[in-house]
């Protein structure tokens, strides 16, 4: 049975944000991760809450109850907005929306009032709007991020869409039909169906919110375990299991490269500037190569100082082409550790899948035995060996170091 009766309503719209409220509590209290976005949200249904109990006070000459109440849910508005970037620890721009909530409010005490309130409703409505459609953009981003399928991360997006949406309807309707009402306590089945939506967008803002903090928290738990945490490439059991599915594919006539590389010298630059040093250089190397990839390609950190490309549909030209880039990039970069230069430099093994090879080991081996050419031929070159049943030769480009061909079979 539906309730009519609107402070039943709105009894039931206070029970709700207390309880999100201490739930929110409660996270923010046992979970370090996402605390101040969990924090955020606690303040935006307290201060709802608060609006809508202040709302029910009687409105004297200065008609400061309901003022105060339309800057109280502008607030909860706005820290639902602010909570969505800082569940990813994102900067916020607290002063930019201080100082809009303040114009806000200075521009509500100079509305003019009358029986509906139509001004007021527009304002806080729209600006309320508006800020559900900036959480709307900042959940498809903080999604996009991470590794999701788009798609997902625009269904996130959409309950905060609709119910900004939803809040222009209440102003609108205020200004085009004169008999619905401004005050909430009102019975009439504009206000008891306004009320019943409050609930449920209530429910879904909070539910979703929910939803989006433990899907960010099973994202960042599924990247600790497929990432190197220093450098941020992909680590040696995720690269494995990358190889493993682009092998799947050698049996339907696909070719895959490997680009395996090694910096020169690294204990040298450890001993002389230190092991931060050599942590800094490393992700310098990450930084350098990875614009050298394309979307579709993975970088991984093997262990110690040794990296992997894998490079799907590609085959030794290719990858010759891209390590060359590598090799150059990295040569030409100005590493500087504490106002010391020093110079950077990589090794690279690369090979191609054959139809032959069992399993990604097979290919590993052969852009092992390609790297170790390159070292033993005095570093910072590339190499390729190739499976006996490869035929063709690649095009050879020219190295830029002038230590011979970087390409050697
Ligand atoms: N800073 C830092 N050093 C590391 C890390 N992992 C491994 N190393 C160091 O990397 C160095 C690797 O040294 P070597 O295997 O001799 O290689 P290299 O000095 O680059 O010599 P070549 O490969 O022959 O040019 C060792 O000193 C390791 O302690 C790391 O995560 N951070």
């Amino acid at each position: 049975m539906m309730s009519n009766d609107p402070v039943t309503m709105v009894a039931a719209l206070l029970a709700v944000m207390g309880v999100a409220m201490v739930i929110w509590l409660l996270i923010a209290a046992g979970l370090r991760e996402c605390a101040a976005s969990c924090l955020c949200l606690a303040g935006a249904n307290a201060l709802q809450a608060l609006a809508l109990v202040v709302r029910w006070l009687p409105e004297s000459q200065w008609r400061t109850p309901g003022l105060i109440a339309d800057v109280l849910l502008l607030g909860a508005f706005a820290m639902l907005h602010l909570s969505v970037p800082l569940m990813d620890d994102k900067p916020t721009r607290w002063p930019l929306l201080a100082s809009a909530l303040a114009l806000l409010a200075a521009l509500l005490t100079q509305l003019p009032t009358g029986p509906h309130h139509a001004a007021h409703h527009l304002v806080v409505n729209g600006a309320g709007g508006l800020f559900c459609f900036f959480a709307a953009r900042n959940t498809v981003r903080l999604l996009r991020d991470r590794e999701l399928r788009p798609a997902l991360s625009r269904i996130f997006g959409l309950p905060f869409l609709v119910i900004g949406g939803l809040l222009l309807v209440r102003p609108l309707a205020t200004l085009w039909m004169p008999d619905v009402p401004a005050s909430l306590d009102t019975r009439g089945a504009f206000n008891i169906a306004w009320l019943w939506a409050a609930l449920v967008m209530t429910l879904t803002v909070n539910g979703t919110l929910a939803f989006l903090l433990m899907l960010k928290l099973v994202l960042q738990i599924r990247r600790l375990t497929l990432r190197d945490p220093l450098t941020d490439a992909l680590n040696r059991r995720a690269m494995a299991e990358a190889m493993a599915a682009e092998h799947q594919r050698v049996r339907r006539g696909h070719t895959y490269a490997v680009v395996l590389l090694d910096m020169d010298r690294f204990k040298q630059l450890n001993d002389t500037l230190g092991h931060a040093a050599g942590d800094e250089a490393l992700k310098t190397l990450v930084e350098v190569l990875r614009p050298c990839l394309r979307e579709v390609d993975l970088l991984g950190r093997l262990g110690g100082e040794e990296f992997c490309a894998l490079l799907p549909y590609t085959g030794v030209a290719g990858a010759a082409l891209v390590a060359e880039r590598m090799r150059q990039l990295l040569e030409t970069t100005d590493f500087r550790w504490q106002g010391r230069s020093w110079p950077l430099s990589a090794s690279f093994g690369i090979t191609e899948s054959a139809p032959s090879d069992e399993d990604p080991t097979e290919v590993l081996r052969r852009a092992d035995e390609a790297l170790y050419r390159a070292k033993a031929q005095g570093r910072n070159l590339v190499q390729a060996v190739e499976a006996i049943d490869q035929p063709a030769q690649p095009p050879r480009p020219q190295s830029a170091s002038g230590q011979g061909d970087p390409v050697a079979s």
